[in-house]
């Protein structure tokens, strides 16, 4: 479980990110949206240690993150981050994904076992010898995902991870995340893209400068007035709505009940 208590976040300048927040998940899929500068990327950087809250707790597991290293909570709790190509640093795929593992100090048979079960996760086999700079923007996002499953930690938080990918490389990551999901892998997903909440989420965790104003079922989430946060209802949405169908996710979706109410 990871649980962030009466979290506030007070930075050097004085600004309050994050005012209060109360909030737990286990293992499943959590969108966390918000406006620019609602304290989204704040408090998900308390989820794993790399910011330690002004008042109020977090606890990964039970480990107080104040009382816990980085790379202690890291095993537990992998972040990718937004924007990853300035993380690679090695000289092919297999070795870029290999980095974790062997700084765990595991064996030179597990370390391999762990990389070709990452990169099979996110459907990259047959890539072990690419150069990373060589990789497209969907790739390279699919490889960082890759680097910190070979943690394999029990928690992914994914920032913004289909921003600027084309629609193919996009579902490639759509596809990881649901595999991930579907092995036990518990899920925080912050995005702008409500399309892909619509798709992905169970949960939606909604900040507001600084304050969780909703937390909920996806459903509910979509039914609250977005406009007043500054985000829009995806148009799939607005056509299901104006077609008398509750929630879907998918263009399938909307068909099979458009389909369900004509017969
Ligand atoms: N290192 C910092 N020093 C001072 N203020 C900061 C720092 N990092 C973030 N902030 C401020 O804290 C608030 C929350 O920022 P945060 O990055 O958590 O928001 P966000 O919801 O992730 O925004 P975005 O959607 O734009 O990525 C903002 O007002 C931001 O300017």
């Amino acid at each position: 479980m990871l649980k962030a208590e009466n979290v506030w976040h007070v930075y050097e300048n004085g600004r309050e990110a994050l005012r209060g927040v109360s909030f737990e998940m286990g293992q499943e899929i959590v969108a966390l949206v918000g406006p620019n500068g609602s304290g989204k990327t704040t408090l998900a950087k308390h989820l794993n240690g790399l910011l330690k809250p002004t008042r109020g707790r977090v606890l990964v597991d039970g480990m107080d993150t104040r009382e816990h290293t980085v790379a202690e909570l890291s095993r537990t709790v992998g972040y990718v981050f937004q924007n990853p190509e300035h993380m690679f640093f090695e000289e092919n795929v297999f070795r870029e994904v290999a980095f974790g593992p062997r700084n765990l100090g595991l064996s030179e048979e597990e370390i391999e076992e762990r990389v070709r079960w990452a990169l099979k996760a996110v459907g990259m086999e047959g890539f072990e010898e690419r150069t990373p700079y060589s990789l497209s923007g969907g790739e390279k996002q699919r490889l960082a995902i890759a680097c910190v499953l070979a943690m394999k930690p029990k928690y992914l938080i994914l920032d913004e991870p289909t921003t600027g990918l084309d629609g193919r490389s996009e579902e490639g990551v759509v596809e990881a995340i649901r595999r991930l999901h579907s092995e036990g892998h518990g899920i925080f997903l912050i995005t702008h893209d409500m399309e892909l909440v619509a798709r992905l989420a169970e949960r939606v965790v909604l900040l507001h400068e600084g304050r969780k104003v909703f937390d909920g079922p996806v459903e509910e989430f979509f039914s609250l007035e977005l406009h007043d946060y500054g985000l829009e209802k995806p148009e799939l949405l607005r056509i299901s709505e104006r077609a008398g169908v509750g929630f879907v996710r998918s263009v399938d979706e909307l068909v099979e009940a458009l389909a369900g109410g004509a017969r």
